[in-house]
């Protein structure tokens, strides 16, 4: 796995995008900036395991290099289900196909906000609705609820913010210390979030449930949360 080291290196002036340099270094970079996130892909198996539907589609929306995509695939071995990953940047398609190759698994270089969903029982949204512009954000949860199946879920994860301010800065200090411990320096970790401004936009949990409540899911459920980053799932009435 390749070291990210893109904030050391020089200083980035426009804002972070998922470029050839970013997919090069992405595995290292998740890792080391979310907290929890090998536990989301843990439990994206789980719940394929537990809520994939025989002969339905599993699509995971912004697969990057395909952590998540495999995921589902694992979950759902037993199942005559299509794993689908879908991302927009290139970068990321071509290494996650390099990747997945020898996997039973669909990419499509596209972007989600254009992508039909349809016969799901499972769709992932692992750390990109934030990457989303915030007006088109119900649309897509409304495409993804209506293309479930009746007893089908989404799950959500999330960078997210709080409405107390001092609870944000807490979260955010939280956060930067687990950034620190995973060996980025200060200047590290302030250039990046420089690139990150107004590129992901957190929003707080209740926000999130409001529209997936909006969207038509008849219940919504936190089951992770450490700092500013959580994973929700929300469920089509049977
Ligand atoms: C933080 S990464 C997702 C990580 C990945 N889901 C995982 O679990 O490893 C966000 C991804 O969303 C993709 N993305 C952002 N906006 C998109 C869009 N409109 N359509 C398709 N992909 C998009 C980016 O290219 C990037 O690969
Ligand atoms: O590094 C950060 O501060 C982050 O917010 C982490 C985060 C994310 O949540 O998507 C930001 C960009 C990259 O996609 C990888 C991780």
């Amino acid at each position: 796995m390749q070291r990210d080291a893109i904030y050391i290196d020089e200083i980035h002036s426009s804002g972070f995008t998922f470029d050839d340099r970013v997919a090069s270094v992405f595995s290292d970079m998740i890792n080391r900036s979310v907290p929890g996130y090998a536990q989301t892909l843990q439990m994206v198996e789980l719940l394929s395991h537990q809520y994939a539907q025989n002969g339905s589609n599993l699509y995971d929306l912004g697969c990057s290099l395909g952590a998540a995509t495999l995921a589902l695939r694992r979950g759902s071995r037993e199942r005559q289900c299509r794993v689908i990953g879908i991302d927009n940047s290139a970068a990321m398609i071509d290494r996650c196909r390099q990747i997945l190759g020898h996997e039973d698994i669909e990419l499509h270089c596209q972007d989600i906000l254009a992508t039909p969903i349809e016969n799901a029982s499972v769709v992932v949204l692992n750390f990109v609705l934030q990457f989303i512009a915030i007006e088109q954000r119900q649309q897509l949860l409304q495409a993804i609820c209506t293309g479930l199946r009746p007893g089908g879920i989404l799950i959500l994860s999330e960078k997210i913010s709080f409405p107390d301010p001092r609870e944000n800065r807490l979260q955010i200090e939280l956060h930067e210390a687990f950034k620190r411990a995973h060996g980025y320096s200060e200047l590290e970790i302030s250039r990046k979030r420089t690139a990150l401004e107004d590129v992901l936009i957190p929003e707080p949990l209740s926000t999130h449930h409001q529209r997936l409540a909006d969207a038509g899911f008849c219940s919504s459920h936190t089951w992770f949360q450490c700092f500013n980053f959580s994973s929700m799932i929300a469920i089509k009435s049977v």
